[in-house]
């Protein structure tokens, strides 16, 4: 039989799940949250109480067969509905009242800037038909355009780099043979309105009128850009993907000739086990702390570093050491040319050696072992050198070709010889690149700094990186305003291989991604825009599969539940290393999901999200808007925010123990006589009793005893102390108590308390 879930109703009928749940339990059927779901003709009650006309009901019916009906015919019939609502929207019917009020609520409770949308409505009707004749000459002018501008020719990008000469939005929009404008899932107000060929401002109205709050540089999804078009007489269709890759469309990078090609600095990763010593030894190398400055005392974040041996430079990635950042260390590894391989003499091959080892294999790098503190008691060269040789990595001195060079992080012995072993290997890999071309590069780590904005570190690969120029990451673009070396000294350049830390993106741009610099800032906006839509396509999709049969039916067959989760970070890298931490805590009863994972503080949209999905949000540090938390109480969503991932990773962990399938067990709290009767009117029978050991509490269940024969067992009623209510009454002390639908308690019953006790597996 069809079910559907109390949410997808709420949202066809445009009111909230707690009036659906609350008409619900009026009609006797017990649902607890907006994820139960209901079936039959109760679907067709609570369509009745709502006073529903058929077609939005059939609406739900097919969304929710979602069978035969194609996107974009479903989408049409959406738009249709919804173009009734805009257009019937002064009738005042007693749905449009229930929808307004529902929306003044919302406006009030989760918009600060509370509006009188009334006031505003009459002034955009008084003065449609000015604006209606002023769009018209906006529009031909525009049209004339955007025509001009289509593409004539059969060369793709050709024509639509002139296009977006004209319109200025290439990539995002473009004008087809018929003349719809083809817009990708999601556009900026602002752009729309560009498109369109109408002001922000008219734009902006008619998203008030639909009881949209949005400014020029919001967001805006396709079908309310389809719906705005409407109004303005415009056809709107969704943009289909290129298949050309964005690099090329926007020409960011190619393969340097051999002669232009000169030797540059090896990139050097430290891997190892947890507390073998990775930041004791690149402290000892560059003879810095690092250590006492981190949060928990481990190391989060990617660091790079530039080391002078002799005349020659090496370049160090600092890649944290803990399992939980097995993720980025994978990438740390990508982008290095040597690997430097840390083991604990006193401890040996373990874990996460053996994961360092295999993933500088993978990425064909070679390992350099530094077998560390030497200078502890029971340091054991030969051990280590044996657990290598077992894994695959047979020492030089052994008839392999793995370089061991013993060494103490603590007294600095062997560092040297350390040095000069990675100088040497480089040396042999004949590293090269060109440093005179536009730069290419990858962005090792990033986050948000409260007083610079987003920040950067960068690996340069190839060309040299020059302050001030244009460059694009993934959705991220800017000019560089600032760039720093390693030792945070300001520098105007840098060339292939060297990190440096720059300021001046617009967003936190993702670790392990590239970064371009391009020949102007239209370039590299049109480029972050699109991978922008792209990404927003991919979560659109992502997130819908999450609600569909997939997750319903496996959670409803009781077969496997569910734990998801949305992660907000502060830093880029953090998300796959949390990611992987949590993924791992499944097990056979419980499945551990990260929905969804970016940098930034808890927005309104996450907690939609985790509402849509049944989710936790988790943010290491950072925190959630007062409007997230606000709608996170009314949607009753678990906010948790933490410094350090372990914490995180135990809170998990419990949560997971309370969603498995719990045991119980009773426990007999305390006994109480009986000692007298006493009739209440309208109430009925109420025990006079004494507590003869433990306590009775309210919460508790009342098995009923005369003659050691059980009689009754149910809840209380009432538990009184002389006339106050209470929630205990202690051994020794008398009482009154009424029990649940029983009223034939006789003088000297016996009454039993017991609980029901989780047992924690
Ligand atoms: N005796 C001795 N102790 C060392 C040496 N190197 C590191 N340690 C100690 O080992 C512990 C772990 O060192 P870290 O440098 O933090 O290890 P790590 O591998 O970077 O650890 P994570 O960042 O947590 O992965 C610290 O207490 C260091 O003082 C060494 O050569 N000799």
């Amino acid at each position: 039989m069809k079910k559907i879930r109390v949410y997808e109703i709420a949202k066809d009928l445009n009111v909230s799940a707690k009036e659906i749940i609350s008409e619900l339990n009026k009609l006797n059927i017990d649902v607890k949250s907006h994820m139960s779901s209901i079936e039959g003709d109760v679907i067709d009650k609570i369509y009745n109480v709502f006073s529903k006309n058929n077609t939005k009901k059939s609406n739900v019916d097919k969304n929710s067969k979602n069978t035969s009906q194609t996107k974009k015919s479903n989408r049409k019939e959406k738009q249709t509905n919804k173009k009734d609502k805009f257009t019937k929207e002064n009738q005042a019917s007693k749905k449009d009242k229930v929808i307004k009020d529902k929306q003044d609520n919302k406006n009030k409770k989760f918009n600060n800037k509370s509006q009188d949308n009334k006031g505003k409505k009459t002034i955009v009707k008084n003065k449609k038909t000015i604006d209606r004749n002023k769009n018209k000459k906006i529009n031909e002018d525009h049209f004339k355009n955007l025509q001009k501008a289509k593409p004539k020719h059969k060369n793709k990008s050709k024509a639509k780099k002139k296009a977006a000469e004209t319109t200025n939005l290439e990539g995002i929009v473009n004008v087809t043979e018929s003349g719809a404008i083809e817009i990708p899932e999601t556009i900026i107000v602002k752009d729309f309105a560009a498109a369109i060929g109408v002001s922000v401002s008219q734009v902006i109205s008619k998203l008030i009128q639909l009881g949209i709050m949005a400014s020029q540089n919001q967001e805006l999804d396709f079908e309310n850009a389809e719906l705005i078009g409407m109004e303005f007489d415009k056809e709107i269709v969704l943009k289909s993907e290129d298949e050309e890759s964005m690099e090329d469309i926007f020409d960011l990078d190619y393969e340097d000739k051999e002669e232009d090609m000169i030797p540059r600095p090896p990139v050097v990763t430290v891997m190892g086990h947890v507390d073998h010593g990775k930041t004791s030894l690149l402290d000892s190398i560059r003879n810095t702390h690092v250590t006492k400055k981190e949060a928990g005392g481990i190391t989060q974040h990617i660091g790079a570093y530039t080391v002078r041996v002799n005349d020659n430079k090496i370049v160090f990635l600092d890649t944290p050491g803990h399992e939980a950042f097995t993720a980025m260390r994978s990438r740390g590894a990508q982008v290095t040319d040597l690997a430097i391989l840390v083991v604990a003499a006193d401890d040996g091959v373990m874990p996460q050696t053996i994961e360092a080892i295999n993933h500088a294999k993978a990425a064909d790098v070679p390992i350099i072992v530094a077998i560390n503190k030497m200078d502890k008691e029971g340091a054991n060269v030969d051990r280590i050198k044996q657990e290598l040789s077992d894994n695959g990595l047979v020492p030089d001195d052994w008839g392999g070709d793995a370089i061991c060079v013993p060494v103490s992080a603590r007294t600095g012995q062997g560092i040297d010889e350390l040095l000069e072993m990675v100088a040497t290997v480089a040396e042999m890999e004949e590293l090269k690149a060109n440093p005179n071309r536009a730069a290419v590069g990858t962005v090792i780590e990033a986050q948000l700094d409260k007083g610079r904005g987003p920040t950067a570190t960068v690996l340069v690969q190839k060309g040299t990186l020059r302050s001030g120029d244009m460059v694009v990451s993934g959705v991220s673009s800017g000019r560089i305003r600032a760039m720093f070396d390693d030792r945070g000294k300001k520098i105007k350049k840098a060339g292939p291989s060297i990190p440096v830390l720059i300021l001046g993106l617009s967003d936190v741009p993702e670790a392990g991604e590239f970064i371009y610099v391009t020949k102007d800032e239209k370039t590299a906006r049109s480029y972050a825009e699109k991978a922008k839509n792209l990404i927003k396509a991919d979560m659109v999709k992502s997130s819908s599969n999450i609600k569909l049969d997939d997750l319903f039916n496996q959670i409803s067959d009781g077969t496997i539940k569910d734990l998801n989760i949305i992660i907000k970070t502060d830093v880029r890298g953090t998300i796959d290393a949390v990611k992987q931490s949590f993924e791992k805590l499944s097990n056979e009863e419980v499945k551990v999901n990260i929905i969804h994972g970016a940098v930034g503080g808890i927005t309104d949209s996450d907690v939609n999200l985790a509402a849509a999905s049944n989710a936790v949000i988790i943010g290491f540090n950072v925190r959630p808007s007062q409007s997230a938390i606000d709608l996170a109480n009314y949607e009753n969503i678990d906010i948790r925010t933490y410094r350090v991932i372990y914490d995180a990773i135990e809170d998990i962990k419990n949560a997971i123990k309370g969603m498995l399938a719990p045991k119980y067990v009773e426990e007999v709290i305390g006994r109480a006589e009986v000692r007298a009767i006493f009739k209440v009117p309208n109430v009925g029978s109420v025990a006079g009793i004494y507590v003869l050991n433990g306590k009775i509490t309210r919460n508790a269940t009342i098995r009923l005893i005369r003659n050691d024969i059980v009689v009754h067992e149910g809840e209380i009623s009432s538990l009184r102390r002389f006339k106050d209510d209470v929630k205990e009454l202690a051994s020794g002390y008398e009482g009154g108590l009424g029990l649940e639908n029983y009223n034939d308690v006789k003088e000297n019953d016996i009454l039993e308390a017991y609980i029901m006790k989780e047992v924690k597996k």
